[in-house]
């Protein structure tokens, strides 16, 4: 369970542009659901998925991951529970240019300190799910986007996330691809992960997986923090 209680975020506190980005905001999700997070630019859906994935801290308010509490954890066991716990899937993939297919996807893996030899493995085999695995030695700046879009998805999957996190997942693919990315989603929560989801794109929030889509709207949530 991921339970955020009450949560602000406040940008610039204290100086003329100050900005209060999320206000009020509790929300659960379960481990095995699948949320949407829908609303206009700069309604908060960017904050809040940088808040669960535990990439920066709420101004005050409260959030659980799997019960615990990460709020208030110190800089390094925030590190560890980012790690551990959810893989992150960006816009625009994010991947680092110059390196293969095969070392982006073990990239985040390689804090933990595993053997290369069972890592590499275990990159591949995720390749190979994804359709990729022929793919591995190629430079990333040689794939096309959709190709790119999946080596992202295998990069978030190399530590087994509890959550993969999505922002705008498919704002620059056309929408057979968006498609062919929401079918990864299905498949990956059917494999028990839990999805969260960023997006304007009625592909993403209107998919038939989709357990729970919640609108925000000016930093607060409109509608679906509950269970229907
Ligand atoms: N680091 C930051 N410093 C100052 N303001 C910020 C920062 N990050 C976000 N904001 C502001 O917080 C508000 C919410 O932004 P956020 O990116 O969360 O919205 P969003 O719903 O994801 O928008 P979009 O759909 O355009 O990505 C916006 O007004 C944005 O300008």
């Amino acid at each position: 369970m991921i339970s955020v209680q009450n949560v602000m975020k406040v940008f610039n506190g204290g100086r003329p542009n100050e900005l209060c980005a999320l206000r009020e905001v509790s929300l659960e999700m379960g481990l095995d659901q699948a949320t949407a997070l829908v609303g206009p630019s700069g309604s908060g859906k960017t904050t809040l998925l940088s808040l669960i994935g535990c990439m920066a801290r709420p101004t005050s308010g409260r959030i659980f991951v799997k019960e615990e509490e990460i709020t208030s954890l110190p800089e390094r066991f925030l590190t560890r529970i980012r790690r551990s716990t959810f893989g992150f899937v960006f816009q625009r993939h994010n991947l680092i240019n110059g390196i293969s297919v095969l070392e982006n996807v073990m990239a985040p893996a390689y804090p933990e300190g595993e053997p290369f030899c069972l890592l590499r493995q275990r990159a591949l085999d995720i390749l190979e799910r994804l359709d990729l695995k022929r793919r591995a030695e190629a430079k990333v700046e040689w794939l096309s986007g959709g190709e790119a879009q999946r080596v992202a998805i295998a990069r978030a999957m190399i530590n087994s996330p509890a959550v993969i996190i999505a922002d705008e997942p498919t704002a620059h693919l056309d929408t057979k691809l968006s498609c062919d990315f929401m079918a990864l989603m299905k498949e990956v929560k059917e494999a028990g992960t839990a999805v969260i989801l960023a997006s304007h794109d009625p592909v993403v929030y209107g998919c038939d997986f989709i357990d729970r889509v919640v609108e925000m709207r000016d930093g607060r949530i409109v509608t679906g923090s509950m269970d229907t």
